[in-house]
């Protein structure tokens, strides 16, 4: 039996609990879970092992991140003597999602609490000045990048810098880095002379990096007690490295992987009541972007609730995941502490990458849409300020809503309104295929989209994903362009009342977040590995507002 108050995963679903115990005997008879607690490079066979080599310092962060604890005290302290309590988060992905699911869950909710976190993960104009328009004389800035040169988290750092030396505040004493050894930013924030610089953990990979600097610097400057979150982790991980039938993480990695080659490759992740908040956020970076690749992989897809369409009523795609206690509707129900639940998702992900044949650790896909981006950038700021292709005129125009698509858009013919441009997308779309709502908007004004989630589920019966765009680019974007292709998109962007310039570039958040959306769909359109096409309708909201009306009103009519 696992430890009372660590980590729990049981089966609830008879027929999964069979298939899934074969290959609990596997792991278990490989030692895959010593092994991989002990750092094992080995486990994903021999193409994996030299990126494997330098990413599994996670297993031991909740030891070798100790240090940290009054290192970050100490520079909380020194913040708050100059009242600087207002702590912006600029960072995507990895660098990101962690410490938000952190400060919401200690906070007790996602705004305001005792630990609250402005998270800077988008390119949008208005959220943007959303946060610039704070206190800034009570403001610091984490800038965390472990690459160090992600465009979104450079503009971010480049905006704030001007705008705190044109209200009178010395900049540099404002900024805190987070990044790997070595990186351009580490030497930027060395020359600018940054109130600190804080090198993470290099051999730790940003979706597994909740417990190094990447999830603890931001947590602690917000007040969270994250040495309790190391000791939640510490409590879990013996558990995780026992070779044993009831260890939770092969549990939960042999439940996937089964459900995986009966065909449910979705996994819908529902929380019921663990008292964590956004959890789903951040694990669906580390199922996505770790198994979805090569044709193959784990979707996450996060739902409102266990109430919520595609989660009880789902069909034979999907599996359903209770993150908390068990309800109806639930095949899998994990439960434990944040710190514990973040080591066992780690664990559980890296152990069905084994079983599913991937390399847990690499991202291949991600860079073409960056790519994409850039080549679009170029080419506007040759040809003064366009985005090129992405500025085609509409297929049709209904109301406020611009209808295009990307890459070859025959399958949409001639729609006459935007429901029809709609129904075409979901007749495209394959057998226990699946729909994503892609949508470049400002999360925080326009959350209100995210109800589009639910009604496009209900409508089709299909397993629907939403992301924020470019946030989603970060997290489940490698899976939606390298795992199973029978994706369909529908991307949506909206017109932007007040652009920003950013500093030193010669474009703009607008120019950027609309190049991000044009580079992605035309990756996603295109054909991969000698497949077919994939689907992408491309919805522009000449008013953001009435577009959300005319959408809503759309999804209605949809069916399949
Ligand atoms: O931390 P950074 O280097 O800025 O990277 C942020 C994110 O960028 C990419 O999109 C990677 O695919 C993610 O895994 C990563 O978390």
């Amino acid at each position: 039996m696992s430890a009372a108050g660590g980590p729990q995963v049981r089966i609830t679903d008879g027929a999964l609990a069979d298939a899934a115990s074969a290959l609990v005997e596997k792991l278990v008879g490989d030692g895959a879970a010593s092994k991989l607690s002990a750092g094992d490079p080995t486990l994903w066979g021999p193409a994996a092992e030299p990126e494997a080599s330098k990413r599994l310092s996670w297993v031991a962060l909740h030891e070798s991140s100790r240090p940290l604890v009054d290192e970050l005290a100490a520079l909380r302290r020194g913040l708050h003597d100059e009242g600087v309590d207002r702590v912006v988060l600029a960072g995507m992905g990895g660098s990101s999602l962690a410490p938000e699911v952190i400060c919401a869950t200690r906070s007790g909710g996602p705004v305001g609490g005792d630990h609250p976190l402005v998270v800077l993960d988008t390119t949008d104009p208005g959220q943007v000045s959303d946060a610039l328009a704070g206190d800034l004389s009570r403001t610091v800035l984490v800038v965390s990048s472990k690459s160090g040169g992600t465009v979104e988290t450079d503009s971010q750092r480049r905006i704030f810098s001007q705008v705190f030396e044109a209200n009178g505040i010395d900049a540099a004493t404002r900024m805190v880095v987070v990044t790997d050894p070595g990186t351009k930013l580490a030497d930027l924030a060395r020359e600018e002379g940054y109130r600190s610089l804080v090198e993470a953990d290099p051999g730790v990979g940003g979706r597994y990096s909740a417990l190094t600097a990447f999830g603890l610097v931001p947590s602690a400057l917000a007040g969270v007690d994250i040495g309790e979150l190391l000791d939640e982790a510490a409590q879990a991980a013996p558990e995780l490295a026992r070779d044993a039938s009831d260890n939770p993480a092969i549990v939960l990695a042999a439940a996937m992987a089964a459900a995986h080659s009966a065909g449910a490759e979705k996994v819908v992740l529902a929380d019921t009541g663990s008292g964590l908040v956004g959890f789903g956020n951040w694990a669906e970076q580390l199922i996505a972007e770790s198994t979805g690749k090569q044709g193959t992989g784990l979707l996450p897809v996060v739902v409102e609730g266990p109430e919520a369409p595609g989660f009880a009523d789902h069909g034979p795609d999907a599996t359903a995941v209770a993150i908390g206690p068990e309800g109806s509707g639930a095949q899998i129900a994990v439960s434990g502490s944040l710190g514990g639940q973040f080591l066992l998702w780690e664990h559980a992900v890296a152990l069905a990458g084994r079983l599913l044949g991937i390399n847990p650790f690499d991202q291949p896909d991600v860079e073409s849409a960056k790519q994409a981006t850039r080549d679009l950038l170029a080419s506007a700021s040759d040809g003064g300020g366009s985005t090129g292709s992405g500025d085609d005129t509409p297929v049709l125009t209904d109301g406020p809503v611009e209808v295009r698509t990307a890459g070859d858009g025959s399958w949409l013919g001639t729609p006459g309104t935007l429901a029809e441009a709609i129904q075409a997308l979901v007749d495209q779309t394959p057998e226990r295929g699946y729909l994503a709502i892609q949508a470049y908007l400002d999360r925080l004004d326009d959350a209100s989209f995210e109800t589009l989630r639910p009604e496009l589920a209900k409508a089709t019966g299909l397993q629907t994903t939403f992301g924020w765009g470019p946030r989603f680019l970060h997290s489940t974007g490698q899976y939606h362009k390298g795992g199973h292709q029978n994706g369909a998109f529908l991307q949506i962007t909206g017109s932007v009342a007040d652009d920003l310039a950013i500093p030193g570039q010669p474009f703009s958040f607008g120019t950027l977040e609309h190049a991000q959306a044009i580079g992605d769909a035309g990756v996603l359109a295109a054909p991969k590995n000698g497949g077919t096409a994939r689907p992408v309708l491309r919805l522009h909201l000449a008013d953001r507002a009435a577009g959300l009306v005319a959408l809503a009103h759309a999804v209605r009519e949809v069916g399949r």
